[in-house]
């Protein structure tokens, strides 16, 4: 990305930044070259040409109005970076939040986790744009300036800092390489530090695994970082150094070279050595200044190219035509050829589900089974719009919900995965009182009136459950949304036999009773009775649809689905 992309940004944020940056280079490119003026005229011993008699007050002056300009400019730009930074930070969580369940598996935490970072590293643009600006026209100034005095002699300056420019961008290229190595190890080592965090457990458990993390891979990417992070840091001031010294050199040869080879006197060459001094802080800030472009620059492409991952099939938040806001009743559901391929990262097919057709009615209790890996998971995924088929359609109530309503087509569901999370906050804004009767019901429906401990005043439900009753709970919120469709994915695996039966045995009766529709994905084969119908999977289609009548014996079903 180049540094006119930074600019564009910038524009794109406040209309008036092209006109800011022109007027402070007008101002500020009229203050240095009178102050260049000034210094030479004096020490020339001659006086300002306009009112030589105020030269102080035109002198003071224009330093006052340089400085009022670049301080309004710096304020601005302050702002506008704050605006932009905290604009791409909610940008990549906005995305995010809208982002397809197979975009975001694709993407991985850890990239969001990178992009976050590289965020506050936009905190530098106004310091870096400042110093870029101001600098710049000095050295424009001044080269002018000597062009003026001395046409050989400006050019030769000129030769002499083009030199600089071409050794600089062929030593930034090198730079910008490992910095992007960088950050691929960040991304990695995000990544470790999330399997550090989640199976922690997992990592006690194991001295092998846990030494292997850290040394193979977190220490070995970390000491990777290092390694570069030194390259990088000694390339970049071997480039002050040299750009320092070269300019030493060059008031060398203004000293020993210029007045010998251009038969010069004193008073010829004095305003070049000014001038060669004059723009030795420019210069020096200049080349130091390049570390934070550089980061910026990194930044700003990595958080882009997050965003443009996330928004590639973003699901829209516009408004649903053919489902409104409020789920309408639910009458049937059709699945007709619904399609879903995993793709590994050579954009290869590795998994294929479906073709899929089925309809589902109100009120049935739909178990779906088959064995581990045959596309169950997916089809949850699928049936409740978390995953965006690639051919096929899903009609609602005989209507077909086009891919911008999912957001809409997933609200007609409650549902609780394999790993399902319970959120740290109240996000759906439940009732969460112990005077909410329907709360109170549900709770002792999942017989957790004993456990639970309601808090009236933060109306929150104090969590520090076991594994079991932390699915209870999840059900017991899935309730309180108060949806038609339920969708549950080895709910019972984790319950207690006693509560397992209780639940096949009366709770989903209860729900059915409710006017709930249920689908549920389960190996339990000693309640598929409880069902009215069962579905079962095998590499990703259906291979059995049965509809199960009340009279079927226990024995029968097992003969037709284990
Ligand atoms: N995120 C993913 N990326 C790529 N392939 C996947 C992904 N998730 C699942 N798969 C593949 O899709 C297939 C079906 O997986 P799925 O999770 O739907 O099976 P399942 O029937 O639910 O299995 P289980 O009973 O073990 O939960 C598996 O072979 C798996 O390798």
């Amino acid at each position: 990305m180049s540094n006119m992309h930074l600019l564009k940004i910038f524009q794109s944020q406040s209309r008036f930044f092209y006109t800011a940056l022109l007027g402070l280079g007008i101002i500020n490119s009229f203050t240095f070259s009178v102050l260049l003026l000034f210094i030479n005229l004096t020490i020339a011993g001659k006086p300002f040409p306009i009112w030589p008699q105020y030269g102080w007050l035109i002198f003071f002056g224009l330093l006052a109005v340089s400085v009022v300009t670049t301080k309004v400019f710096q304020t601005y730009l302050v702002k506008l970076t704050q605006q932009i930074l905290y604009g791409f930070e909610l940008n990549i969580v906005d995305q995010l939040r809208s982002a397809s369940l197979s975009d975001f598996q694709k993407l991985g935490s850890e990239r969001v986790y990178t992009a976050i970072n590289d965020v506050r590293v936009l905190g530098l643009v106004p310091e870096v744009m400042i110093v870029i600006v101001n600098s710049s026209i000095i050295v424009v100034c001044a080269l002018a300036y000597l062009c003026y005095t001395s046409v050989a002699g400006g050019l030769c300056m000129l030769g002499l800092m083009l030199g600089m420019l071409i050794f600089y961008s062929t030593r930034n290229k090198a730079i910008r390489k490992n910095l992007g190595k960088v950050r691929d190890l960040q991304d990695k080592y995000h990544k470790y530090l999330l399997d550090l965090l989640n199976g922690f457990k997992e990592v006690k458990m194991s001295s092998v695994r846990n030494r292997n993390l850290f040394t193979l891979f977190i220490k070995a990417n970390r000491d990777n970082a290092k390694a570069l992070g030194q390259q990088t840091a000694v390339r970049y001031l071997d480039n002050e150094l040299i750009g320092r010294y070269s300019w030493y050199f060059a008031l060398g040869m203004v000293i020993f070279v210029l007045p010998a080879l251009f038969n010069m006197r004193v008073q010829d060459y004095i305003p070049f050595i000014i001038v060669v001094l004059y723009l030795m802080g420019p210069l020096s800030s200049l080349v130091g200044i390049m570390t934070h472009l550089n980061n910026i620059n990194i930044a700003v492409e990595r958080i882009q190219s997050v965003e443009k991952e996330i928004s590639t099939v973003s699901v829209s938040d516009s408004k649903p035509a053919v489902l409104p806001c409020k789920c309408p009743r639910f009458e049937s559901l059709r699945f007709k050829n619904i399609c879903f391929e995993y793709t590994d990262h050579l954009k290869q097919k590795s998994f294929t589900v479906g073709p899929i057709s089925l309809n589902i009615n109100k009120g049935e209790i739909i178990f779906v089974t088959g064995g581990n890996g045959s596309g169950k998971s997916t089809f949850m995924n699928l049936l409740t719009g978390l995953y965006q088929a690639s051919a096929g359609s899903i009609s609602y109530n005989g209507h077909p919900v086009p891919l911008a309503e999912y957001n809409a087509y997933s609200d007609c569901f409650s549902a609780i995965f394999t790993n399902s999370y319970l959120f740290s906050e109240n996000y759906d804004g439940f009732d969460l009182r112990t005077e909410n009767t329907e709360l109170m019901h549900y709770i002792n429906m999942m017989q957790l009136k004993h456990v639970l401990i309601i808090d009236n005043d933060t109306k929150k439900i104090d969590i520090g459950l076991s594994k079991g009753q932390t699915k209870r709970l999840a059900l017991i919120y899935a309730l309180m949304e108060n949806r038609e469709l339920l969708v549950l994915d080895e709910w019972a695996a984790e319950q207690d036999p006693v509560f397992r039966t209780y639940f096949y045995e009366f709770v989903l009766a209860d729900l059915k009773s409710m006017g709930k529709t249920i689908i549920a994905v389960t190996h339990d084969d000693h309640y598929f009775h409880h069902a009215d119908r069962i579905i079962k999977f095998d590499y990703g289609t259906i291979v059995n649809d049965q509809t199960i009548s009340k009279v079927s014996k226990v024995a029968e079903l097992d003969q037709l689905f284990v």
